[in-house]
């Protein structure tokens, strides 16, 4: 087993390797996520946070596909769901659609797939060291179907077992890039649901709140008549919603906005899922309910053991939910780490720029902001995107583009995209990083060689 491999109980529910999403318009091509990697855990909150436009929700509704037109999940990209139950359910009820890996892998050499037209990855878009790491079951989903190695509609891959005898199966993984028509059906909202910041956008004005959540208990469960409106109030008790048995027949309007968004948590969770992917759900809301929201958001996971992502601009909110963090930059990843170390040593110049615009951080001092805005990611990044902003660039941060890199020996899950901890780049600015570099132009030309 690889030394890069988690096993047993850490290993991810949900993989994301190399996402890209971009929007293709007239004028131009926004990526707005441009090679993205992280994970989800059941049981634990994986939160992504940066200011507006960074790609938080195009990357949110990538997992969901529900990306709209002219968006597209580009090639290569891979979200691999790895819950162990769905593989075998999907291959007993979607037999054509799965393959057996083991078998083309076989055959095939993973770090051979690189080197094959089509393929315009490089190993590092994989977080490999170096191309003999590569796996098959990373590259395949995105790249598969291109390289002729399994069908376009194939999704759902078998590593381990015999995907003609279900039961069989003890490890696998369905491709979510590659979802389509029933599959993708199956999959968003029955076994990965999202909480959206506006909860009127997932309610109809015109049912009962009850109606709504039956009808996702009928979809997803199959469940009807009293015994689907049984489970309704059971599941508006379990979100907190006071004298459920009366309120499962009131319409949205009759709800408060807090209320609201508890109605549309117990709909997500009607179809009982695995992962649970949260966009801003409380930033519509005033302080007290957003707490309270939090907590109940906080309870469910444990009773579910779900597997949370949380969406926010708001570093308080993070520090509170998250277990551990993605900073999203441009459309990147530019650090990830767990929350203690995140907000203990914050090593992006970004993310401690973030997290000395907390109010209350600092008792005393002024608040900061970072001067400027997040660029639109419109080209093939070649540089930094955050150097213009960044208050200890050098000369090569605007040559380079940074690789995710860990930052600390002691610590190999906190990474950063930052040339300050890439030892072939060395800054002469980096003696005292609470120190912004006040002369840019006496540029370091270091690491040229
Ligand atoms: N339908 C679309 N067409 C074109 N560009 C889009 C579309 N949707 C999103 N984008 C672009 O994708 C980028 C990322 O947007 P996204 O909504 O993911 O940001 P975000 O981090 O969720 O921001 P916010 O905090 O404001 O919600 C932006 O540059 C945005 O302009
Ligand atoms: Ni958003």
């Amino acid at each position: 087993m690889a030394a890069n491999d988690r096993s047993g109980l850490d290993a991810p529910i949900l993989t994301v390797r190399n996402l890209q999403t971009a929007f293709f318009t007239d004028k131009e091509t926004i990526r707005a996520v441009d090679g993205v990697n992280f994970e989800i855990t059941s049981g634990e909150t994986t939160g992504i946070v940066g200011e507006s436009g960074s790609g938080k929700s195009v990357t949110a509704r990538s997992i969901m596909g529900l990306v709209e037109s002219p968006g597209h999940v580009l090639e290569g990209s891979s979200i691999r769901f790895n819950d162990i139950e769905t593989v075998r359910d999907f291959a007993e009820r979607f037999p054509d659609r799965t393959v057996d890996l083991t078998r083309i892998a076989d055959t095939h050499n993973a770090s051979s797939l690189f080197e094959r037209d089509g393929v315009n990855a490089s190993p590092s878009a994989f977080e490999y060291e170096s191309v003999a790491d590569a796996r098959f079951e990373d590259v395949i989903g995105g790249y598969g179907a291109k390289l002729g190695l399994v069908d376009d509609d194939d999704c759902i891959f078998v590593t381990e077992g015999n995907p003609d005898d279900p039961e069989s199966i003890v490890d696998g993984f369905v491709e979510i890039t590659r979802c389509s028509g029933e599959v993708q059906r199956a999959m968003r909202g029955g076994r990965i649901a999202m909480v959206f910041q506006d909860p009127l956008t997932s309610l109809n004005p015109v049912y009962t709140v009850g109606n709504q959540i039956e009808e996702a208990l009928e979809l997803h469960q199959g469940l009807n008549g009293a015994e689907a409106t049984q489970e309704a109030i059971e599941l508006l008790e379990a979100v907190g919603i006071p004298d459920a048995r009366r309120r499962v027949g009131e319409y949205p309007h009759q709800f408060s906005g807090g209320m609201r968004q508890r109605a549309v948590i117990a709909m997500a969770l009607a179809c009982d899922p695995e992962v649970l992917i949260c966009d801003e759900p409380t930033t519509a809301l005033d302080v007290t309910i957003q707490a309270q929201i939090l907590d109940l958001l906080a309870e469910l996971q444990e009773e579910r053991d779900l597997g949370v992502m949380f969406i926010t601009h708001d570093m308080g909110v993070i520090a509170e939910i998250s277990d551990r963090v993605n900073v999203m930059y441009a459309g990147e990843v530019v650090e990830t780490a767990d929350v203690e170390r995140l907000f203990a040593e914050p090593k992006h110049p970004y993310t401690q720029g973030l997290l000395r615009s907390i109010p209350g951080r600092q008792a005393g001092e002024k608040l900061e902001t970072i001067e400027g805005t997040v660029p639109t990611p419109n080209e093939p990044a070649t540089a930094c995107r955050f150097a213009p902003r960044c208050p200890k660039a050098f000369g090569d941060c605007e040559r380079v583009h940074p690789d995710q890199l860990p930052v600390d020996e002691g610590a190999p899950d906190h990474t950063a995209a930052c040339l300050l901890y890439d030892e072939r780049y060395e800054s002469q600015s980096s003696a005292d990083p609470a120190e912004p570099r006040s002369d840019r132009d006496t540029r370091s030309t270091r690491g040229d060689d």
